[in-house]
């Protein structure tokens, strides 16, 4: 599904990104993670478009996508989340699911038979958590609370119709009750056969649902393995010293 080659990008004199490698096949969950700053949403925006890379390569589905704008990436089928939710602030929740459900991608892959685009939001929102009668669906992006923010963020995301899914930090900024709630629906996610990349700081709701996982440290790769292996590696173990070890 992905292959990530090479993949290096600085920022001044600061190496963001360094020589990363890993395939992802599909129906695989692949967690990354890594203390503040060890390059983990620069890899994201690498992957996705929003950050061109010094050297390497992207592959996404045998296509070489490196370098391409992120509108294209998202068209072909990779949809990504932000850390910081960026809704359209004056549109109601569900009308921000449009700019995807009127994608040419969407379009094409239905061969022009939608039906009735608002059903289908209102059926994303329930999908990620919001409830089916109450008015957060119905509310502008502007007035909903920071974890119906992160929801909205996911189902813009599967409105998409994506072949893969990167989260960036999903779980950020969730209370552990919202945290708890959201945790079961990315599990349906997985049990659907959903190919996904979990950013996440959350190491033991990730540890839960990732298959592999990909320790970045500097913008390196230090570790990639199953959850448990990994964080029994000496390297990982140090590279968290001090910094948040949740899981552990
Ligand atoms: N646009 C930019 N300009 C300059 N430096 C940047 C830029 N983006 C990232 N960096 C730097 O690159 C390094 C990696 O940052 P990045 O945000 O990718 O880390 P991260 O692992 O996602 O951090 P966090 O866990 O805190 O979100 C940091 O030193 C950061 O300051």
């Amino acid at each position: 599904m992905l292959a990530v080659k090479g993949l290096s990008r600085a920022f001044g004199g600061v190496q963001a990104v360094d020589q990363v490698d890993f395939e992802l096949k599909r129906n695989q969950v692949l967690g990354v993670i890594g203390p503040n700053g060890s390059g983990k949403t620069t890899l994201v925006n690498l992957i996705t478009g929003f950050v061109r890379p010094d050297k390497g390569k992207v592959i996404f589905k045998g296509k070489n996508i490196t370098k391409k704008p992120p509108y294209k990436v998202a068209q072909m089928g990779l949809a990504r989340s932000f850390q910081m939710a960026k809704p359209f602030y004056q549109l109601e929740a569900y009308k921000n699911l449009n700019v995807a459900l009127y994608s040419p991608r969407v379009k094409g892959l239905l061969g022009g038979k939608f039906g009735d685009r608002d059903a289908v939001a209102k059926d994303l929102l329930e999908e990620v958590g919001f409830e089916r009668d109450s008015q957060v669906i119905t509310q502008t992006a502007s007035s909903l609370p920071h974890g119906y923010l992160k929801r909205l963020e996911l189902a813009k995301c599967l409105a998409l119709r994506p072949d893969l899914i990167v989260l960036d930090e999903l779980f950020s900024g969730l209370s552990l009750a919202e945290v708890a709630s959201m945790v079961p629906v990315i599990e349906k996610l997985v049990a659907q056969g959903k190919t996904l990349i979990m950013v996440e700081h959350r190491l033991r709701e990730l540890f839960r649902i990732a298959d592999q996982v990909l320790v970045l440290n500097f913008g390196r790769k230090i570790a990639q393995g199953n959850p448990t292996e990994v964080m029994d590696m000496p390297e990982v173990k140090s590279a968290y010293l001090g910094a948040e070890t949740e899981g552990f």
